[in-house]
């Protein structure tokens, strides 16, 4: 698939900070995918984001979008190709919410009679409804229905690419989650090439196609699928960052389908069945509550395809409680690891894998803030 956003080597060193915030970092984003930037706190992953649409100067390196070098293009022009949307949404609070969706429509001289539409087009799109919006104020609305809008703005002159920086860090559990939701259905529909940053693993997860996780100085640890960085973490770092959960968290991320069936001889009478394109974590839910040890496996047709059971789902799991370090001391363990990633996350294209000895620097980094919140300068 086409490249939409590319930073190669890009370096940013704010004055008087004797380390880089970020350092050196290639990235390639493809066109249509969510990429999130994920790593622990000052790692630099804001950093990153205002590079790439030039709220910030790159020291060194180049930055293309579409194609294009926009290292040193006009910030304005390019900004109105990058919407950007932020944890704290920044709405003008003496404008009503279609003059704050309007604003770079109405900056790029569209007529009254345009902007309007396009204004009621993007309320019904982030599911508010124009009639009861349009002439409010920001303060008139919840934190969730101004995180809308501010999605909203950020698609006004329709850009190709669009960045978010902890879009929905400021907002309680639920209504995050019905947010994020929201989001992936609107994405599935628009297609937009998305850079979002969060420090919040299941975010992470949920949101990305690929998860770009950021050690120390902006640099690139792994750059991987969810499945992938849950599985087959390239490095200590990594395996620490994503937690003790990780295995059962991948289950929710790998459809049975996706892994090697047994005859539906081999599971016995059970009751359980489960389509193909349901995860793991579903299946294992289903043969726990009608107690079976396996579960029939029914393909689109609702034909069977074979089954799972639970020694399959077992064994298609990688060792991540294995780690490469641990894996590598000569004799410590059974050469289990090698042949066996290659299931599921074998697809996966880990760009830059950390090189040994950086782990326990980096892993030293997690008092920071590991998975969970780290609070925002
Ligand atoms: N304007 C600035 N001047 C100097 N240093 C800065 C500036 N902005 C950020 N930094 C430093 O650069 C590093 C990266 O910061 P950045 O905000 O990109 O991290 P982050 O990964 O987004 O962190 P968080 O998750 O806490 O928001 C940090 O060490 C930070 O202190």
């Amino acid at each position: 698939m086409k490249e939409m956003i590319r930073l190669d080597g890009v370096t940013k060193r704010y004055p008087g900070q004797a380390a880089p915030a970020v350092d050196g970092l290639t990235l390639s984003v493809r066109e249509g995918e969510i990429v999130v930037l994920l790593g622990p706190s000052g790692c630099g992953k804001t950093t990153t984001l205002r590079l790439i649409n030039r709220l910030i100067e790159p020291t060194e390196g180049r930055i293309l979008l579409d194609g294009e070098d926009v290292t040193r293009a006009d910030p304005d022009r390019l900004r109105r190709r990058i919407g950007y949307v932020i944890q704290q949404v920044g709405l003008f609070p003496h404008m009503t919410i279609a003059a704050n969706i309007g604003l770079i429509p109405r900056t790029l001289g569209w007529d009254k009679k345009r902007v309007r539409a396009r204004v009621d087009e993007l309320l019904d799109m982030v599911g508010l409804d124009p009639g009861t919006f349009r002439g409010r104020y920001p303060k008139e609305l919840s934190g969730g229905q101004q995180q809308r809008v501010g999605v909203a703005r950020a698609l006004a002159a329709d850009p190709p690419a669009m960045l978010m920086d902890e879009p929905f860090g400021a907002i309680d559990p639920i209504t995050r989650e019905r947010l994020q939701d929201a989001f992936l259905e609107l994405q599935a529909r628009i297609g937009k090439t998305i850079v979002l940053v969060t420090h919040d693993l299941t975010e992470a997860l949920k949101l990305g196609d690929r998860i770009a996780l950021l050690g120390e100085h902006g640099r690139l640890v792994q750059y991987d699928t969810p499945a992938a960085i849950l599985g087959e973490p390239a490095d200590e770092f990594v395996a620490s960052f994503v937690g003790s959960g990780a295995a059962m968290r991948r289950l929710r991320l790998v459809e049975v389908g996706s892994i090697e069936l047994v005859p539906v001889e081999a599971v016995g009478a059970v009751s359980t069945s489960v389509r193909a394109d349901q995860s793991l974590y579903e299946a294992l839910d289903a043969m726990l509550r009608h107690g079976d040890e396996g579960a029939v496996v029914l393909d689109e047709d609702g034909r069977p395809a074979g089954a799972v059971s639970w020694s399959t789902i077992v064994r298609e799991t990688p060792r991540t409680g294995e780690t490469p370090q641990a894996a590598a001391i000569p004799g410590a363990d059974e050469p289990r690891r090698s042949g066996e990633a290659s299931g599921t996350g074998g697809a996966s294209g880990t760009d830059a894998p950390a090189g040994a000895g950086e782990a326990s620097a980096a892993g030293a980094s997690l008092t920071e803030a590991p998975n969970g919140e780290g609070g925002r300068r």
